[in-house]
């Protein structure tokens, strides 16, 4: 167990240095509470998490100490915040219909870079709301926090770890150091051992015990092991290149630990034929780890024990664990702790079961992609800089304007996994209540995400969006269809179809319709409140020239930085997750009782430690029925894999 290293100096006077030439406006009213997070005793205590296991208390005692220090003030008392505060009264008599008739402003809010086109166009900003953003950002030392991120500098404080993600992309060529070390030596001898396997796997030179071709790959993984590669995976299922790179290969993810997922996920595999890799951060995930034991199991009773070494693999920071779970470390793909769990798909966490199905060519294509945003993100001003000026501009919706939500709207079926990724990216990195040296803020941090592809986002949920709360919304379209339908005699080809909704949509919520318009479209009177859009609804078009590995890895890395840059200015430390861990802790005090109630044959009793609700509830769901028995008994597999397999160890005569 490892603990943690003060920050560096260069830290601190990076988390708590505001340029000089700022005049802050003092604080009022604002308690300086301490250090906020689980204890070290109950985050020693928690099974599964990924920062180390005990904070130590110099660490907690410096940031706390350069809080009550009352030197780094709130964001929200910079005077650039105030002024935006005053501002948003001028930005309130205005409204969209008039701001898109500015052909001047309109020219200054359409931004492109490397082909990926933004328009901000439809965001309720003039020119001087962008020159206060750009103000705020600069007294809120932005461009010295996103440097100190590329530098390697320990930005995640609470951890005391470095925050690289940029790294896994990186250019053979490129240098990127961590604590003076160069790490992208390292990246590329894990990328090249992913290359080297995958293809081994992929031309039948790796094959499974019985000595068949393994063809199919389940992915165990959840949270930042998960959503990232699913969200590549569902990206590319369509694409040309990568279609042909995956003819007769399948690629699942098994990452709830519900049964049923495991039923679903093993449903009709063969597992001669199946490899899984299990891929963990910590390799101590309970869920992850139980599903890892499931299905290590269900090979072990159709396969032999022997099994496990052809057909089980790992991607993990903790190759000791990986070790002890009986997957050799020759198996096993490194990354690092620098490496957060939910920006880690372009590591081996993505880049390994996403090169087994699609080769790793392609994969490389997505690095690029990436690598590409993240040159333009360190070396763009602000005001050509895409990551940049999506952040402001969900700052300025989200903390002047009080739209709490975004929705995220592809118009591109191929990116319908885009919004469970960024929620995990952004609602873990930006959903905190204090500030990196610990004060608890005044104002709330973060976004509520959500979304759907168009068109069926517009036949679910678009009604509220419309006429009821204002929800800033981010289309994405595509200029190029990964596929394409036309059918003669229609007015437009498929794709064309699509988009036309995604140009109209946009366009419907800035303007909206009017009472007169409504009148003179012959509307009856009873019917125009129903039928007025007050228009005046923010959104954003990002619109991309393919839905390529190239073009996904541009997406991925805008949408990751622009979360940084909200995260920079808020002054919040955006790469920590302390709030998941406590609902770890109680689970596993659930997880104990539930034990004994169930081998004690007994019920949940008050002395067990839980609240009249908790225990009621337990009682009721213990004296369901259950469908198996334990401990005497022996594996059970969710019926659906059993299908024309053996059904137990026992019964395969395989132990
Ligand atoms: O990769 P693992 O160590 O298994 O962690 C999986 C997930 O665990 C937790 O829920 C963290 O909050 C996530 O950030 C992480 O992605």
């Amino acid at each position: 167990m490892q603990s943690l290293k003060l920050p560096s100096a260069s830290h601190r006077s990076l988390v708590s240095s505001v340029p000089s030439s700022v005049k802050v406006i003092p604080r009022v009213g604002v308690r300086q509470l301490p250090l906020s997070g689980p204890s070290t005793e109950s985050v020693s205590s928690a099974k599964s998490i990924n920062a180390p296991r005990n904070v130590s208390a110099s660490v907690a005692k410096m940031l706390n100490t350069a809080s009550s220090a009352k030197k780094v003030p709130l964001v929200s008392e910079l005077p650039a915040w105030q002024a935006l505060k005053e501002h948003v009264s001028d930005i309130e008599k205005t409204h969209l219909r008039d701001l898109l008739h500015d052909e001047a402003r309109c020219m200054a809010l359409i931004k492109e870079s490397e082909g990926i086109y933004c328009d901000f166009t439809r965001q309720r900003v003039t020119q001087r709301t962008l020159e206060l953003l750009y103000e705020l950002a600069e007294q809120s030392n932005l461009r010295g926090k996103i440097n100190a991120m590329f530098n390697g500098e320990h930005i995640n404080s609470t951890e005391d770890r470095a925050v690289l993600h940029v790294a896994t992309r990186a250019h053979r060529n490129q240098k990127i150091f961590v604590e003076g070390r160069d790490v992208v030596p390292d990246v590329w001898e894990v990328l090249d051992k992913i290359k080297a396997f995958s293809d081994k796997v992929r031309n039948g030179q790796w094959l499974g015990v019985t000595g068949k071709p393994l063809k199919s790959v389940v992915a165990i993984g959840i949270g930042g092991s998960f959503l990232g590669p699913l969200f590549v995976h569902t990206a590319l299922r369509t694409e040309p290149n990568a279609m042909r790179a995956s003819r007769d290969r399948s690629l699942r993810f098994l990452a709830n630990v519900d049964p049923i997922d495991v039923a679903r996920a093993l449903d009709g595999l063969d597992p001669e034929e199946t490899l899984v890799v299990v891929i963990s951060k910590t390799f101590t995930t309970a869920e992850t780890m139980l599903n890892a034991r499931t299905v290590r199991s269900w090979l072990i009773a159709r396969l032999g024990s022997e099994a496990v070494a052809k057909h089980m693999v790992a991607v993990s920071t903790n190759l000791k664990l990986v070790k002890e779970f009986g997957i050799d470390p020759e198996n096993a793909f490194g990354f690092w702790d620098w490496v957060g769990g939910r920006y880690s798909v372009c590591s081996a966490v993505g880049m390994l079961p996403l090169s087994l199905q699609y080769g790793f060519d392609i994969m490389q294509e997505f690095l690029a992609g990436a690598n590409n945003m993240d040159e333009h993100f360190k070396n763009q001003p602000y005001q050509d800089n895409l990551p940049v000026l999506l952040g402001l501009l969900s700052l300025w919706n989200v903390s002047f304007l009080g739209h709490g939500a975004k929705a995220i709207l592809p118009y591109c079926q191929a990116l319908s996994k885009l919004a469970p990724h960024i929620q995990q990216v952004d609602m873990e990195s930006n959903g905190k209540g204090v500030d990196i040296n610990g004060v608890r803020l005044p104002f709330e941090t973060g976004e509520i995400d959500f979304g759907e592809p168009g068109t069926n986002g517009q036949h679910s949920f678009y009604q509220l969006i419309h006429q009821g709360r204002v929800v800033p919304c981010e289309f994405i379209g595509i200029v190029r269809s990964q596929q394409s339908v036309y059918l003669k005699g229609e007015v437009v080809s498929n794709h064309d179809e699509l988009m036309c909704n995604f140009f109209a949509q946009a366009d419907a919520l800035a303007y909206g319709k009017t009472p007169e318009q409504l009148r003179s479209d012959n509307v009856p009177d009873y019917l125009i409140p129903h039928r007025v859009f007050t228009g005046n609804r923010p959104s954003l078009s990002i619109m991309m020239p393919s839905c390529s590995a190239y073009t996904v890895g541009q997406l991925l890395a805008m949408y990751e930085h622009r979360i940084a840059v909200q995260g920079f200015i808020w002054n919040i430390n955006s790469f920590d997750q302390w709030g998941v861990e406590l609902g770890k802790v109680l689970a596993s005090k659930v997880r104990n009782t539930m034990n004994g109630v169930r081998t004690r044959d007994r019920k949940v009793l008050p002395q067990d430690g839980f609240n009249y609700s908790t225990t009621r509830m337990m009682n009721k769901y213990l004296e369901g029925k259950t469908q198996v028995l334990y401990p005497e008994g022996h594996d059970v597999f969710p019926i659906d894999m059993l299908r024309g397999g053996a059904t137990t160890a026992a019964a395969a005569g395989k132990l």
